[in-house]
């Protein structure tokens, strides 16, 4: 048996977006691996043959395939792949042959659907008309997203795309932004989400339909907060979307919504769950190539989807009255895409032990079919979390786990790690998380926990940190800290901690604030809440949201006494900034703010600027540069390791 170390991400696989054929016999998904060689990630679509049991590749995967979408008759399988350079529209015949390209967008597809009679609908940016100079003119708070850079001044229109490659023909114009395209089963009108006001300060997009015969559009839904995946219902008399109506505050759960397409009258079916749906369990392993959508059954009565809870995500049904059902038994899994066939569930689930694989559920039999990792596994020391909770001082119970090194003895007492999620409102819980693995197989135990603010446990939990960032939030980790460090196994003078963006911007406060720790790691972090205002791609609504509506003019004193920076004179802990210098969401200045204050207060510090990586860095950077990651944040924390009590 061999640890766990930062280069074993290199032999990491990850499954995920199962899509069934329209005869369900079989089953496509996306794996993606890693070359090491060339730094870069490939992910090819594989076929199961729930017959034969034969797991094949059935796209090369040289690229980044993506996206894999079954025509209604089941003769073709479209996908994204950015072979040629863009994500670009390609289909094929599923009884195999060359794929075919269908679209050459300068900027590529967003996302498409498949039409009843084999045409296909994208949402794709309009190329720009004429090549204009380097040189951006912005008008627009939304000028840049992080991840994708800069939008640029061409809308995303709907596209109607032919399987023989003629088109792609405009269906929607104007100087708005139109995604995620469902089609009515009559293949006559298309709804999809936009925005179309001209206030770009508050955006609350909506649902729109267009009709393909005379290209005029209705509002079918007017958004008051989020609107996403909208999907017709087999019968064309609903359309399921998720959303909620809380403005842009992202410290609400997200529901399963249905418009009626007759009356035009919307309800949250998910609400009394009191849970988050889709997927708020993060990880570093896990390459997310999935856009999980709600999934009608074929009689219009039930909905399929998945939500968060307590640090699992499972498969739910709602049906129309609102009856709610789990679907997936047990807990400790985290669900990170599904399809449903005639009851079957098809899904890649995440565990402790391991990155996605998918499993085959019929009448709550459960049978795994993809056994990627498992070679690899057999071979690694793998430490399994042992789950915890906590009081906190106001009685509020918070949920943790504890990662032990492999080879564990109680006698001996053990370095600690406290590991902080960003968000705020995400989530820790029960997936494999290549770090913390890493981590204790260096020989230290890995705290890692959901203090309020995190999803999964409720609204009233969500929002525990809102207007409050570095109150009680805090609070909840350092009274976590402080009981796990009375473990006898627990050596209290050896003490470390990390975190990511809202998890940087914790453990910055948290070595300004108290002197237990050895050393720290902050990571893509935020050290001053006014500056981000400005300099983030969310902060003018993120920042006023998250601080219960503070803004840089009025409330100025508030925001800064909650900035880390205001504190800088107070940290002697050797802190070392991890940062990628094109974080749009956390931007650089962020770190440099940080650097220059620990540094001129002569506190031991290193800024690490990672080129060409944005805030995403520890979830999809290139491969080189996690490992390299990884390597200065143990190194780190073994530099300053004392000797153990
Ligand atoms: C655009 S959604 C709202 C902001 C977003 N929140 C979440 C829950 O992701 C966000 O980017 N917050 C950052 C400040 C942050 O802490 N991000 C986390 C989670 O993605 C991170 O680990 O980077």
């Amino acid at each position: 048996m061999r640890p766990i170390t930062t280069q074993t991400l290199f032999s990491l696989q990850f499954s995920g977006d199962p899509q069934f054929s329209p005869d369900g016999q079989s089953i496509v998904y996306v794996k993606t691996t890693i070359n090491q060689e060339e730094n870069k990630y490939q992910s090819q679509i594989c076929k199961y043959d729930r017959k034969t049991g034969r797991d094949i590749p059935f796209t090369q995967g040289l690229a980044q395939d993506k996206l894999p979408k079954f025509s209604q008759d089941g003769s073709y399988l479209a996908f994204v792949s950015t072979r040629s350079g863009t994500p670009q529209l390609f289909v094929m015949l599923t009884d195999g042959g060359e794929p075919k390209q269908l679209t050459f967008f300068k900027k590529g597809v967003k996302s498409y659907s498949w039409m009843p009679n084999n045409q296909l609908v994208v949402a794709a940016r309009k190329d720009d008309a004429n090549e204009k100079s380097d040189v951006r003119v912005v008008n627009t708070l939304r000028y840049r997203g992080n991840g994708y850079g800069f939008y640029g001044d061409e809308p995303i229109h709907l596209w109607l795309v032919q399987v023989d490659g003629s088109g792609p023909q405009q269906i929607t114009d104007g100087n708005f932004d139109e995604t995620d395209p469902t089609v009515s089963p009559d293949g006559k009108k298309i709804a999809f989400v936009s925005w179309r006001e001209e206030n770009q300060v508050e955006v609350t997009p909506s649902l729109y339909t267009v009709d393909l015969d005379t290209g005029l559009i209705d509002l079918t839904y007017q958004g008051k907060g989020s609107v996403s995946h909208p999907v017709y219902s087999p019968n064309g008399k609903w359309i399921a979307f998720f959303g909620h109506e809380h403005g842009e505050d992202s410290g609400y759960n997200t529901e399963l919504w249905v418009v009626s397409t007759g009356s035009g009258e919307a309800r949250s079916l998910s609400r009394s769950l009191d849970r988050p749906v889709g997927n708020q369990v993060g990880t570093d392993a896990r390459y997310e190539t999935a856009e999980v959508s709600p999934i009608w059954d074929m009689d219009s009565q039930k909905i399929y989807f998945t939500a968060t809870h307590e640090g699992d995500v499972y498969v739910y049904s709602v049906t129309l009255d609102e009856k709610i059902q789990k679907e997936t038994p047990g807990d400790t899994q985290v669900v990170t895409s599904f399809s449903y066939h005639s009851g079957v569930i098809a899904y890649a689930k995440e565990t402790p032990a391991s990155p996605a694989e998918l499993y085959l559920q019929q009448n709550k039999e459960i049978q795994q079919i993809t056994y990627h990792n498992t070679p690899l596994f057999k071979s690694l020391t793998v430490s399994v979390p042992e789950r915890t909770k906590f009081q906190a001082r106001d009685g509020l119970e918070i949920n943790g786990w504890l990662l032990k090194p492999p080879g564990f003895s109680s006698d001996q007492r053990y370095p600690l790690v406290l590991e902080i999620h960003g968000g705020p409102h995400s989530s820790y819980g029960n997936t494999f998380l290549h770090e913390f693995q890493v981590l204790a197989n260096s020989g230290y135990i890995v705290l890692y926990t959901n203090p309020r603010g995190s999803h999964g446990y409720g609204e009233a939990f969500v929002r525990g940190s809102i207007g409050d960032w570095g109150g009680k939030d805090y609070e909840d980790l350092i009274d976590a800290v402080d009981a796990v460090a009375r473990l006898p196994y627990v050596d209290r003078n050896n003490l470390f901690v990390t975190g990511g963006s809202y998890g940087g911007y914790m453990t910055n406060w948290m070595v300004a604030h108290t002197h237990i720790f050895k050393a720290a790691v902050t990571q893509r972090s935020i050290c001053n809440l006014h500056s981000m205002i400005g300099t983030s791609d969310i902060g003018f609504w993120f920042n006023v949201k998250e601080l219960d509506g503070a803004d840089i003019w009025e409330d100025e004193e508030f925001i800064l006494s909650r900035s880390p920076i205001r504190y800088a004179n107070r940290v002697q802990t050797p802190v070392k900034i991890i940062h990628s210098e094109e974080d749009f969401r956390c931007p650089m200045e962020q770190a440099e703010q940080w650097f220059t204050a620990l540094k001129r207060l002569g506190v031991e510090t290193e800024l690490v600027r990672f080129p060409n990586e944005n805030h995403d860095l520890s979830r999809n950077g290139q491969p080189e540069h996690r490992v390299e990651r990884l390597d200065h944040i143990v190194g780190w924390f073994n530099q300053y390791l004392g000797n153990k009590e």
